[in-house]
């Protein structure tokens, strides 16, 4: 077999260049064979050669007379090629009739082939198995080191827990009941309690390792055995635990939290009522001070002020109670009360009401309930008080005098919740392309009469086009929420503002890039996705929610565009935002600059695999977006329309500049790791999977981007056209790729992720 000779040794990372007069695109290996041929054609002069090697390498094209006739030389060139390589695989071929050993599975092989040699399926398709090749090493990237690349330094930490939850208490069955599979999940959470994971964001003080970021990894696997483990985890120690830890005092954090920890005490977070959910500041359960008892009054005052969906309900002994604060007849707005809920006998105190939520979509495991109040009393120490308590004279206090800055930083410690809430999304996408790529790698369905294999799912473009893109967004999305908990987790006490806009636009957006995502898997394994014993429907079912808990994703979005508008400032919140658009109108209207014609139809590779080019696009759609936005509530504003009504004739821009910023964002910090990984092969991979990422979401909205005249007719079809072919150079190590995002073998469960 001739051997082409690449510049790095692999072959899928040479850029592919785009030729000006076709509608298709050259490969790197056609290039080296049409460089061939210039070299070993005595009829051509230097000139000649110069101008052939200019097009080739940099994209210019010859003069339109000439254009024909290199086109010629190059068609003529492929054909040779052709012809050259039927010959050798002809000769394998008589290798195979004498009983040359092959390798089967490994079809890599045969996209190396067709890759590296620019030859067709059909034309080899019959052989079916090819040589290995040598090269075929140097291009294979081993899982075990994207795993590193993917969890750092946390990554003993995380392969000690992924062998810890090989005990048979996390093997993943089918409960057909609520009540059978709460048991399985409340004595796994107390499982994963004894081995000390439970506590693990907590300080040392209370058993924990101080380590937010493990712990989301943590989270992130839990969603592999099963999603409701995942949330009752989730519920107990991020959500009740965290707010002892986040929004207690150090006198509740000792009492409670090691207890907490270590599941002796389980807990639940009531903050939805059925009155309200995504309007948290709008809640009516009442806590009122009584000043000659000091103690606090919980009230449930109307028919839909009970708390709702409220998790671990029914297996809890104390509640964090969400409720408007009522001192000396003021209110002084949501703060959390540790409200006890039953004895040690597990009886449910005297005027609280608890009810079971009963069957759900999903989750099925988790003990969601509803919860009335009447006229409850607790001690006023069971009052959360870090950002407002009550002093001894009867008189509320608080660090910080703004109280719509005090929701906000209450608000504001949820945060890494939310974060883990994406993790527990994105889990549930890879997990689900894992299986859909792994059935896709071994199921085959139709052929032409040549050949004596049907195809395999995967090497039909349309499942690459499918699948490929969404395994890439994966690792773009797990880099952002990697950095986002890292950003978060080293500022705990400074302000949050700007983390929490940041962590509500990407818990949007990769939420919902996995329901979408679960889906395509879903699809993608017909009627075997279906089957509740590959998981992919559990894994449907249970992450599904997660657009809407810890912040539904249409309002979070509006909360980062407002901190996109505000530039960060909290004058927008009070009001002050006439000098935040002044600010912005100055800023962005400097930054708009006249697109450049060129830019504008700009098709080579090295441009279009550039990740500045990615980024520019996407910062103008951001900028853009933003700077329209402004000026049309300023517009509305100085017509005399109230600031309320003016943001909700923007409302549905509002949520293009959230989706905006997040996007830009994730692929920002996604480039930044990417530059950091030492490894050349393994960057340049990076870099690829980057490169389809952000082409994929361009492409999402070329119309706007061709209305905006950022992109011309001929760029916008070059991109699509990039990401089918950057989705099939993929192909070759799209098993390595999942098998990278490291989910264990023994968690695998779905019959068609193995042998069948
Ligand atoms: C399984 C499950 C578990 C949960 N666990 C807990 C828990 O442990 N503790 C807890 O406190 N809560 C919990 N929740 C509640 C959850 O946080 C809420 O469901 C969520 O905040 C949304 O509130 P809602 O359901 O009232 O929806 P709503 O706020 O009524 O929203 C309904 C729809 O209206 C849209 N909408 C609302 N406001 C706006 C707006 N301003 N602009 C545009 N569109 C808008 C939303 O996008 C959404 O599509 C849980 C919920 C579920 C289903």
């Amino acid at each position: 077999m001739q051997k082409v000779q690449y510049s790095k040794g692999i072959a899928p990372y040479i850029p592919f260049f785009y030729v000006i007069w076709s509608d298709d695109l050259l490969s790197a290996s056609e290039i080296q064979v049409v460089k061939k041929a210039i070299k070993e054609d005595d009829s051509l002069s230097n000139e000649e050669r110069k101008i052939l090697a200019n097009w080739l390498d940099k994209g210019n094209p010859p003069k339109n007379t000439e254009v024909k006739k290199w086109q010629q030389f190059i068609t003529q060139s492929k054909a040779k090629l052709v012809e050259s390589e039927i010959y050798p695989l002809e000769t394998f071929s008589q290798k195979v009739a004498k009983g040359h050993k092959i390798d089967v599975t490994e079809n890599n092989q045969l996209q190396y082939v067709e890759k590296t040699l620019g030859i067709q399926p059909n034309h080899y398709n019959h052989l079916f198995n090819v040589e290995v090749d040598r090269q075929i090493d140097s291009l294979r990237f081993e899982p075990k080191f994207l795993d590193e690349i993917l969890y750092g330094d946390k990554l003993s930490e995380v392969r000690r827990f992924r062998d810890f939850l090989k005990h048979q208490d996390f093997k993943w069955t089918i409960h057909p009941t609520k009540e059978g599979a709460r048991e399985v999940v409340l004595k796994q959470l107390k499982n994963l309690a004894s081995g000390g994971w439970g506590a693990y964001a907590y300080p040392e003080e209370y058993g924990g390792k101080d380590n937010l970021e493990t712990y989301a990894a943590i989270f992130e696997h839990l969603m592999f055995v099963d999603g409701s483990l995942a949330v009752k985890f989730g519920v107990q120690f991020g959500l009740f635990g965290g707010s002892i830890q986040n929004l207690g005092n150090s006198v509740q954090r000792d009492k409670y939290l090691s207890n907490t920890g270590d599941t002796s005490l389980l807990g639940c977070f009531a903050m939805t009522e059925t009155g309200h959910g995504s309007n948290v500041r709008g809640i009516n359960t009442t806590a009122t001070y009584l000043h000659e008892e000091r103690s606090l009054v919980i009230d449930t005052p109307g028919k839909y002020d009970n708390k709702e969906y409220i998790g671990n309900a029914l297996h809890s002994k104390m509640a964090t109670v969400f409720a408007q604060l009522i001192v000396n007849g003021q209110n002084e707005g949501v703060h959390a009360i540790l409200v006890p809920l039953r004895d040690t006998k597990h009886q449910v105190l005297d005027g609280v009401t608890i009810e079971d939520n009963g069957y759900k979509l999903g989750l099925n495991g988790v003990d969601n309930g509803k919860i009335w109040f009447s006229q409850v009393k607790v001690p006023i120490e069971n009052l959360l008080d870090k950002y407002g308590g009550i002093d001894e004279n009867g008189n509320y206090k608080s660090p910080i005098k703004n109280p719509n800055k005090r929701f906000f930083t209450m608000l504001g410690t949820l945060v890494g919740g939310r974060i883990c809430v994406a993790k527990g999304a994105l889990a549930a996408a890879k997990m689900s392309l894992t299986i859909s790529v792994k059935h896709g790698l071994r199921r085959r369905q139709f052929n032409d009469s040549i050949k004596i294999q049907e195809d395999l799912l995967i090497d039909y473009p349309t499942h690459q086009l499918r699948l490929i893109p969404k395994v890439a967004s994966c690792l773009v999305y797990h880099f952002a929420l990697e950095r986002a908990m890292y950003e978060y987790a080293s500022n705990k006490d400074g302000d949050k503002r700007r983390i929490e806009t940041q962590v509500a636009g990407l818990k949007s957006i990769i939420t919902w890039f996995s329901s979408q995502a679960v889906q395509e898997s879903r699809e993608a394994c017909g009627g075997k996705g279906y089957l509740r014993e590959n998981r992919i429907a559990d894994l449907k079912n249970d992450s599904d929610i997660f657009t809407t808990f810890e912040g539904d994703n249409t309002v979070l979005l509006q909360l980062a565009a407002k901190g996109v508008l505000s530039d960060f400032k909290s004058e927008f919140n009070s009001g002050g935002f006439a000098s935040v658009l002044k600010l912005l109108g100055n800023q962005l209207n400097d930054k708009l600059t006249t697109i450049n014609p060129l830019y504008v139809n700009k098709v080579d590779s090295e441009h279009l695999y550039n990740h500045k080019f990615h980024l520019h696009a996407l910062d103008f759609r951001l900028r853009r977006l933003t700077y329209t936005a402004a000026m049309r509530i300023r517009n509305y504003i100085k017509k005399g329309m109230p600031s309320y009504q003016a943001f909700l004739k923007t409302q549905t821009h509002l949520l293009e500049v959230g989706k905006a910023y997040s996007e830009v964002l994730a692929i920002k910090w996604y480039y930044e790791k990417t530059r950091s990984i030492t490894d050349d092969k393994y960057r340049d991979l990076f870099f690829q999977i980057g490169s389809l990422h952000s082409l994929n979401i361009i492409r999402k909205d070329a119309e706007w981007y061709l209305e905006q005249g950022y992109l011309g007719s001929a760029k916008s079809k070059a991109i699509r056209q990039r990401i089918e072919r950057l989705s099939s150079e993929l192909r070759p190590h799209i098993g390595s790729l999942i098998d990278g995002f490291g989910i264990p073998e023994h968690l695998l469960t779905a019959p068609i992720s193995k042998d069948w």
